[in-house]
């Protein structure tokens, strides 16, 4: 029975699991099939059948608080102006995604969330630990360091001690998931050890699209998956990742960052594919839209999408190649803020604000 892949701690008596295992019965058989059909492939008591069909529906239902229950927290992004766009920062207790072209700073938005996560809660960081699970490359701790170096900088007003982090690599668990499989079993069995016996505040996985990409048929020439089948599986390992990572974030109030790769969007014929189509509606879920002068299309389509709560964008703007490279962080869709386009720089200090829009968006900064 293959219950403990969706509920933790869920044991069935001894007489019902080798029934169940016998006669072959799944989680989505025990939740779809016909109580008496059940009874007559396991030989269990209808009464009982029903029994074990209300805990684990029980068991299996979204965990919903009433309004006066939900209290949002943020984590800030370390720029006070970019927290403000956003609707007061990164969301706790929800998925947050990255996307962007290779260079975009999706790592380094990244790498600073860990360091903010760091920070007093006063200064809007959690006080508690990050966790960078990386897909590609391992997390770049000169970076991390010259970042933290720098956030004095960033909280000009505060003391020096009570932001300065000495080492900031102490409380950044690193770990590396260089194939799909490493991936799953470290999120669904290591991650929530660690939850357990750690304070974690931030989970990053940079970057989510790298390890399906390589293991699911991917057809380069026409950038999508060819194999239908490819698409279900990778829509349940999607459903399934997503699934772990917002219960995690919501039991232990930590913020999650995806960071996730692009490709190239075409533009299309809306007149002749007509306005209802996908492709002319997911403009308004993907972030670029034919205006853009380089559209693109964030990875692994709209399971995905729709399992992520907030879609932000990084942008390279036409003048990138200069010392502070200059990006659009586009805010996509949230929960929290409306979309949005706001003019960033990538500098030593890592990803702000700078000063001339700060001046123009409000008078107060
Ligand atoms: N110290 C620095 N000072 C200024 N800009 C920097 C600095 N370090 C990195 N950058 C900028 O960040 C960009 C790299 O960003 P990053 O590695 O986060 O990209 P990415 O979106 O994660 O790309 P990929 O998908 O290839 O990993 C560089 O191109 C550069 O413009």
């Amino acid at each position: 029975m293959d219950i403990s892949n969706y509920v933790a701690n869920f044991h069935f008596d001894e007489k019902h699991a080798a029934a169940f295992e016998n006669a072959d019965v799944s989680t989505i058989d025990l939740l779809t099939i016909d109580v008496e059909d059940l009874e007559k492939r396991t030989n269990c008591k209808k009464d009982e059948l029903i029994q074990i069909i209300q805990q684990v529906t029980l068991l299996l239902r979204p965990k919903r608080k009433v309004a006066s229950q939900i209290k949002q927290s943020f984590l800030t992004t370390g720029d006070l102006v970019l927290d403000q766009k956003l609707g007061g920062g990164i969301p706790v207790g929800q998925l947050t995604e990255v996307c962007g072209e290779s260079g975009s700073g999706k790592s380094q938005l990244c790498m600073q969330l860990c360091i903010m996560a760091q920070l007093p809660r006063a200064f809007g960081g959690l006080n508690k630990a990050a966790v960078f699970i990386s897909t590609e490359s391992g997390l770049e701790t000169k970076r991390l360091f010259e970042l933290a170096k720098y956030i004095p900088d960033r909280f000009p007003e505060a003391e020096e001690g009570d932001v300065f982090i000495r080492n900031p690599g102490d409380r950044v668990y690193t770990i590396l998931c260089p194939d799909l499989e490493s991936q799953e079993h470290i999120i669904q069995y290591q991650l929530p050890i660690l939850f357990q016996r750690e304070s974690i505040g931030l989970v990053v996985l940079d970057s989510v699209a790298a390890n399906y990409r390589a293991e699911l048929k991917y057809n380069r020439s026409k950038s999508h998956y060819t194999d239908l089948n490819n698409i279900a599986i990778r829509g349940n390992q999607l459903g399934k990742l997503a699934s772990i990572l917002r219960d995690l974030s919501r039991q232990y109030e930590a913020a999650v960052v995806i960071a996730n790769q692009v490709s190239d969007r075409l533009t299309r014929d809306y007149d002749a594919i007509g306005l209802f189509s996908l492709d002319y509606q997911s403009q308004w879920f993907n972030g670029w839209d034919d205006l853009d002068p380089n559209p693109k299309i964030p990875s692994l389509g709209l399971v995905w999408t729709n399992n992520v709560n907030t879609r932000l964008a990084l942008i390279k703007r036409a003048d990138s190649a200069t010392v502070k490279a200059r990006r659009i962080l586009r805010v996509v869709y949230s929960p929290n803020a409306a979309r949005i386009d706001v003019p960033v720089l990538i500098g030593s200090m890592g990803i702000f604000v700078p000063k001339e829009e700060k001046d123009a968006s409000n008078p107060l900064f």
